[in-house]
């Protein structure tokens, strides 16, 4: 039933949209939504609720095959609610400490391995937009279109910034700038699924571009990539 399902993968580094662009695309196209980030994210969760270190790699493989998580799907992706073990965590899971966490956590190929099923469950019918680092190198090679999202380590310790004062949470940008370039560094550089562009992707710079833009962009290119697979030329 998935094999001719669509996908659009958009990986990127922290910060550089790839959430939001996802979530607007899978709305207009009507399509499903894969916020892997948030898996990892809420994998770290529990590790830190049950105690367990970054590097415990038995604890961590063994809670991530067991993960009692949820997505309460709603049709608009804002609204989306995350369940662990029957608690609500939509808002737990975005503080700079699970990000850290969850970055620890995914550089361990185990880990990675046991979430690779969980992740292909989300591609069904009549589409998928996949969001995180390795969506179009590991998780869904054969999709249909592949975007590599960045812009400047500075212009994305702005937007997390903006974002964290929206929130009324205080937040220094020479910290989040510090963090940033941390976090790069971790997921560039480990041994399984680093982040970097799959072959054949669409690399958008976004420092310099609005957000309507960078969809744009995407559905220009992701248009004539569904085209291409369909008439098979
Ligand atoms: N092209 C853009 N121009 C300006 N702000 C942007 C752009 N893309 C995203 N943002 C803002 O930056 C913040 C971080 O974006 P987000 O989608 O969470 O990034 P990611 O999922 O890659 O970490 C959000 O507040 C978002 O509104
Ligand atoms: N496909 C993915 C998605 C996220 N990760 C890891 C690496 C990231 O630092 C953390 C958190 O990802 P998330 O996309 O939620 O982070 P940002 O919103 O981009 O700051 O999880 C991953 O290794 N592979």
């Amino acid at each position: 039933m998935t094999k001719n399902t669509p996908v659009i993968t958009i990986d990127g580094p922290s910060g550089s949209g790839k959430g939001t662009v996802s979530r607007i695309l899978a709305d207009q196209l009507g399509w499903h939504l894969l916020d892997s980030g948030a898996i990892y994210r809420v994998l770290a969760l529990a590790a830190l609720h049950h105690g367990f270190a970054a590097d415990d790699e038995e604890s961590l493989v063994a809670l991530a095959g067991s993960l009692d998580v949820k997505f309460d799907v709603e049709e608009d992706p804002e609204l989306t609610h995350i369940i662990l073990e029957g608690e609500d965590v939509t808002m737990t899971i975005r503080t700079q400490d699970v990000a850290n966490m969850a970055s620890k956590v995914a550089a361990l190929p185990r880990v990675r391995e046991a979430l690779l099923r969980r992740q292909r469950a989300f591609k069904e019918l009549p589409g998928l937009v996949a969001d995180g680092r390795d969506m179009g190198t590991v998780v869904f090679p054969d999709a249909a279109a592949k975007i590599f999202l960045t812009a400047s380590p500075e212009e994305r310790a702005r937007r997390r910034f903006e974002q964290l004062q929206e929130k009324g949470i205080d937040a220094k940008i020479d910290q989040l700038i510090t963090e940033i370039r941390e976090r790069d560094d971790r997921d560039t550089n480990r041994s399984v699924a680093p982040l970097r562009a799959a072959e054949g992707s669409l690399f958008i710079d976004s420092t310099n571009l609005s957000i309507t833009e960078v969809v744009d962009q995407i559905l220009q290119f992701a248009h004539g990539k569904l085209t291409q697979s369909e008439t098979g030329s």
